[in-house]
C-alpha cells in the first residue's frame, strides 16, 4: 500500500484514487484533492474547472508527497468539537498544511466507546456536558500515555465566571513592565433586587457589568448588560456575576495562547462611560452586544497610541507562563483591557478555553506548530525510555 509509485506503472484514475492518503492506523484522511484545493508553491489554492481537466498531469507531483508523508508522519489527533467549531478551526488549509508534517485529524464517534477507538496520541476535545466530561476523565485515567487537550477539571474552572478569574492576584509579575488585576466583582445566585445592599456593602462602584455566572455554549451565557444603578439590579436574571465596569478607551486585547505560543490581536470594545452622563440617559439596564468576539480586528484604527499600544511582550510572557501554571490549560486566551490614563494597568475580565483561533491571523502555522512539538516530545520520550 506505501510503496514508491512511478508514473506509469497504474492508470491515471486509479492513481488518483490512491492518493487518498491513508494512515497506517487505519484512518483515511483524504488528500487536499478532495477538499477542491491544490498545491501552488507553500500555498493552497482552489482547484478551478479548468484545471480539473489537467487531473492527470497534476497527480506527478503528489508521488513526492506520500512516501514524505509515510516517513514525518508522527501524531494522530482524535477530535470531538461541535460542528461550529470544526468549521471554524479545522479549515482545509490547517488540516493539508498539519497533514505535511505528518499531523492526522480523526473525528471521534460519539456513539462508540472512545477506548475502541484510535489509538490516538492526542484527544482535542471541546464539547459541553457532564456526560462527555465522565468519558473523557474516564479514558484518560485509562490511557494516561494520550495528551488531552485539556483535562476536564481544568476546563470545568474557565466555565464559571468567579472561578475563572481566582488566583489571578496572586500571580507573581512583580519584575514586569505591567501588572494586572480583576475588576472588584460579586456574584448573585438568586433574589439580584436585594443584591443591591451588598453591592453597596462591598464597596462595587456602577456601573456594573452583569455576566451570566456560567458559560455553557449558548448565546444566552455570552448575554451581557450593564446596569447603571441600583435599581435596575431587580432586571438582571441570576446567577450572574455583577463585576465593576472599567474604562479602557474603546479597545481591548485578546491574548491567543497554543502551548508555548502567544498572540495577541486588538479588537473593539465598549466605549468608556461616564457615569454621571450615562445615567441620565439610561434607565434600567444596558444590554450590549456581543462587542469583542467580533472578527473585525481594531489593527488598522486610527486609534490614541496610549490606547492601542499592545501590552509589552516580557509582560505577556510573564502573565502567560504563571497562567499556564494556573489554569493548567494549554488552550486559551485571555480578555484584557488597559485602565484608562494608564501606563500599563492591565484589568483580566475573560478567559476563554479552546477560543476562536480561526479568527487569529495566520492561525494555521501556529496550530501545526504546536501539534509538531507535541509530536517531537512525545518522540523522545519514547527514545528516551
Ligand atoms: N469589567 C469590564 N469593564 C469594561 N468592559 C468590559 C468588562 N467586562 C467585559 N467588558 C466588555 O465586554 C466584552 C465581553 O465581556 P466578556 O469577555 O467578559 O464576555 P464573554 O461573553 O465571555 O466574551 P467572549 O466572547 O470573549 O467569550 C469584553 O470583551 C469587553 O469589551
Ligand atoms: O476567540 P474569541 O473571540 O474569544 O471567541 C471565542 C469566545 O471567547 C468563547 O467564549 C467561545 O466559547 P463558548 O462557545 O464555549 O462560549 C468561542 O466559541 P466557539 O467554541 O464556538 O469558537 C469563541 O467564540
Ligand atoms: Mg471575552
Ligand atoms: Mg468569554
Amino acid at each position: 500500500m506505501f510503496g514508491t509509485l512511478a508514473s506509469g506503472d497504474i492508470e491515471p484514475a486509479r492513481l488518483r484514487r490512491d492518493l487518498r492518503i491513508t494512515c497506517n492506523l487505519g484512518f483515511s484522511c483524504g488528500g487536499f484533492e478532495d477538499i477542491g484545493m491544490r498545491l501552488e508553491g507553500e500555498n493552497l489554492v482552489p482547484r478551478g474547472a479548468e484545471e480539473n481537466r489537467e487531473v492527470v498531469a497534476e497527480t506527478a507531483p503528489f508521488q513526492v508527497e506520500r512516501p514524505l508523508f509515510q516517513q514525518t508522519q508522527k501524531l494522530v489527533v482524535g477530535y470531538a468539537l461541535t460542528s461550529k467549531k470544526k468549521k471554524s478551526f479545522l479549515q482545509p488549509k490547517l488540516e493539508f498544511m498539519a497533514r505535511r508534517k505528518g499531523i492526522c485529524f480523526v473525528p471521534i464517534d460519539l456513539n462508540r466507546p472512545l477506548s475502541e477507538q484510535g489509538p490516538f496520541d492526542v484527544v482535542l476535545h471541546k464539547l459541553l456536558g457532564k456526560e462527555w466530561q465522565d468519558v473523557i476523565e474516564d479514558y484518560q485515567q485509562k490511557h494516561p500515555e494520550v495528551i488531552v487537550l485539556d483535562p476536564p477539571s481544568a476546563i470545568k474552572r474557565i466555565y464559571n465566571r468567579q472561578s475563572m478569574l481566582q488566583g489571578m492576584a496572586d500571580l507573581n509579575l512583580s519584575d514586569c513592565s505591567g501588572s494586572i488585576y480583576v475588576p472588584k466583582q460579586l456574584v448573585v445566585l438568586k433574589d439580584s433586587a436585594s443584591s443591591a445592599d451588598r453591592v453597596v456593602e462591598a464597596g462595587l462602584k456602577f456601573p456594573l457589568v452583569a455576566k451570566p455566572l456560567w458559560i455553557d455554549g449558548t448565546a444566552k451565557s455570552h448575554q451581557l448588560f450593564l446596569a447603571y444603578d441600583k435599581h435596575s439590579l431587580a432586571e438582571l436574571e441570576p446567577p450572574l456575576v455583577l463585576q465593576e465596569f472599567v474604562n479602557h478607551g474603546g479597545v481591548m486585547f485578546k491574548v491567543f495562547v497554543v502551548g508555548d505560543i502567544i498572540k495577541v490581536v486588538r479588537r473593539f470594545s465598549l466605549p468608556n462611560v461616564s457615569s454621571n452622563c450615562e445615567k441620565a440617559k439610561a434607565n434600567g439596564v444596558f444590554k450590549f452586544p456581543r462587542v469583542s468576539s467580533a472578527a473585525a480586528s481594531a489593527d488598522n484604527a486610527d486609534l490614541e497610541p496610549s490606547v492601542a499600544e499592545l501590552p509589552p511582550k516580557p509582560f505577556l510572557e510573564a502573565l502567560v507562563k504563571e497562567l499556564r501554571t494556573l489554569l493548567g490549560l494549554r488552550l486559551f486566551n485571555i480578555d484584557m483591557i488597559r485602565e484608562h490614563g494608564s501606563k500599563n494597568v492591565f484589568s483580566v475580565i475573560d478567559i476563554n478555553y479552546f477560543p476562536g483561533y480561526g479568527k487569529m491571523p495566520d492561525y494555521e502555522p501556529v496550530i501545526v506548530d504546536f501539534f509538531h512539538n507535541l509530536a517531537q516530545a512525545k518522540h523522545k520520550k519514547r527514545h528516551y525510555k
